[in-house]
């Protein structure tokens, strides 16, 4: 087991005190045996819906989706691949706005595990840290990499660097296209989910809220 990070201690912390982690039971299987398991399952289902899994095009299907889940569109839910996070003093004293805007987000829906496809735009209030910029960008990515509903993926990288920057004065907002409302069901092409998420001055002074709004959309 690779040990956790500093910063993946406490932003994981961080979400559980306030009630904000993405429900899970304790994680006691290995990433192998992970993939082991999940591609003898999907190779159950694929069966089930009659595929020939000796069709050269469909043979590895199954140890692909093990691997996908596992090394990549879940792979938010272990801590280990928390991103190395980079926050500085703020020695040069910005006390203006920092905002990242239209950061690419892809999720998968947690109700019926498809994609979730949009952009999210970040920004806070240097205090006494400043991060790294990518920082921001892998840290929308890292909890985008689980199964998600929008509202808490929004939450979770609010309080994941309101931790990181010991600053409440963060926000977080997110357009996003579910394909579980595009591709079946409801079938809606068009719609588009708006969540904000806003913190200390964000969230008490209509201006700067007005501020990381604008321009956005
Ligand atoms: N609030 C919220 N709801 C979501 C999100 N992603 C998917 N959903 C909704 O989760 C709900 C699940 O509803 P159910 O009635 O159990 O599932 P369903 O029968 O497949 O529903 P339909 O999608 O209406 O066909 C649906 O309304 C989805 O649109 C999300 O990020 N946030
Ligand atoms: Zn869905």
């Amino acid at each position: 087991m690779t040990a956790l990070s500093v910063s993946a201690i406490q932003v994981r912390d961080a979400l559980a005190a306030r009630d904000l982690e993405t429900p899970m039971t304790a994680d006691v299987v290995s990433r192998e045996e992970k993939k082991e398991k999940i591609e003898y399952h999907m190779r159950e289902i694929l069966s089930l819906l009659a595929l020939d899994l000796t069709d050269d095009s469909l043979v590895e299907t199954p140890h692909r989706i093990a691997k996908m889940y596992v090394d990549e569109i879940f792979s938010g839910l272990d801590y280990t691949n928390f991103p190395k996070i980079t926050v500085i003093e703020n020695k040069m004293h910005c006390d203006e706005m920092v905002r990242v805007k239209d950061i690419t987000l892809t999720s998968t829906c947690e109700h019926h595990l498809i994609t979730i496809d949009g952009k999210a735009t970040v920004a806070y209030i240097p205090r006494s840290k400043i991060i790294g910029l990518s920082k921001i960008n892998r840290i929308v990515r890292f909890f985008s990499q689980r199964p998600q509903v929008q509202e808490r993926l929004t939450q979770q990288i609010l309080v994941a660097l309101q931790t990181l920057l010991e600053s409440e004065d963060v926000a977080v907002t997110i357009d996003a296209t579910h394909y579980c409302v595009k591709s079946r069901g409801v079938m809606d092409a068009t719609s588009v989910t708006t969540t904000t998420a806003l913190g200390g001055i964000f969230k008490r002074n209509p201006a700067t809220r007005a501020e990381f709004l604008s321009g956005i959309r």
